[in-house]
């Protein structure tokens, strides 16, 4: 299956995922001067009940943390897109070396990693049939910044050691998503796909501008789990990222000035 390996990775998935050539595929590199203001765009409004939270695993591609999505308890509004979408999971994306990790790239910049939080339009009946509309999914992104310790993130990064190889998951109870949100909401968007396979194009990015601070410490922890399952040669968890995709003459618009 696909990976970020030499063999299976971002430059071989176009094989499987013809898509992976598409005219709006994710991450990008964002231009803050080519970003155009848009003062239509209202301020994103996340309202996270953290008894929601489900589960945390190991997928093999990176961890994510789940929420019951069978209500509208977890919600993003506003911003850039109308109606409701649920929040569904989160995850993150980083590199081996505090240098790369991220996916979204700010004027070429690249952060040490990227949190993920995933929702879905509560138009289609799930997950998976909003995953194959253009306006399906919305996918909040946050940068990670060395700096000091996170004790938000800290509180994922303990049960670590349970998850460490791929297919291990374990309950993850009351966790609240908005402790991993920065203090400004403002952000990028545009329209672009899922950044791995299926790479699905039906996400409209909201890319905050703000980072949250991640210590190298902690940066380290990410670097421990394990691409691969018990039983297997261990492959550290690391640069599961893709590269930034043409934009191919889509806009990016910006939420502040
Ligand atoms: N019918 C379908 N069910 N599930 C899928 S894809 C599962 C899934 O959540 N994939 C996913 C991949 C990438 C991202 S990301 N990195 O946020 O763009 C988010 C989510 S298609
Ligand atoms: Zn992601």
């Amino acid at each position: 299956g696909w990976g970020y390996a030499e063999n299976n990775g971002p430059d071989k998935w176009s094989d499987n995922f013809p898509i992976a050539n598409g005219p709006r595929q994710s991450p990008i590199d964002i231009v803050p001067g080519d970003a155009s203001f848009d003062g239509g765009l209202k301020p994103l409004k996340l309202k996270y009940d953290p008894s929601t939270c489900l589960e945390i695993l190991n997928n093999g591609h990176s961890f994510q943390v789940t929420f019951v999505d069978d209500t509208d308890s977890s919600t993003l509004t506003d911003g850039p897109i109308s109606g409701i979408y649920r929040l569904k999971q989160f995850h993150f994306h980083w590199g081996a070396s505090d240098d790369k990790g991220s996916e979204h790239t700010v004027a070429g910049t690249k952060y040490p990693a990227e949190l993920h939080l995933v929702h879905w339009n509560t138009k289609y009946a799930s997950f998976g049939e909003a995953a194959s509309q253009p306006d399906g999914l919305a996918v909040v992104g946050v940068f990670l910044k060395i700096g000091a310790e996170n004790a938000n993130l800290q509180k994922v990064l303990d049960v670590f050691d349970v998850i460490r190889a791929k297919g291990k998951q374990t309950s993850f109870a009351n966790f609240d998503p908005a402790t991993l949100l920065p203090g400004s909401l403002d952000y990028w968007t545009y329209d672009g796909s899922l950044t791995t396979p299926p790479l699905l194009e039906s996400v409209t990015w909201i890319v905050c501008k703000e980072p949250i601070s991640v210590s190298s410490g902690q940066m380290a922890k990410f670097r421990s789990l394990l691409f691969s399952a018990e039983g297997e040669p261990e492959c550290c968890m690391v640069d599961n990222y893709r590269p930034p995709q043409p934009l191919k003459g889509r806009a990016v618009r910006a939420s502040f000035k």
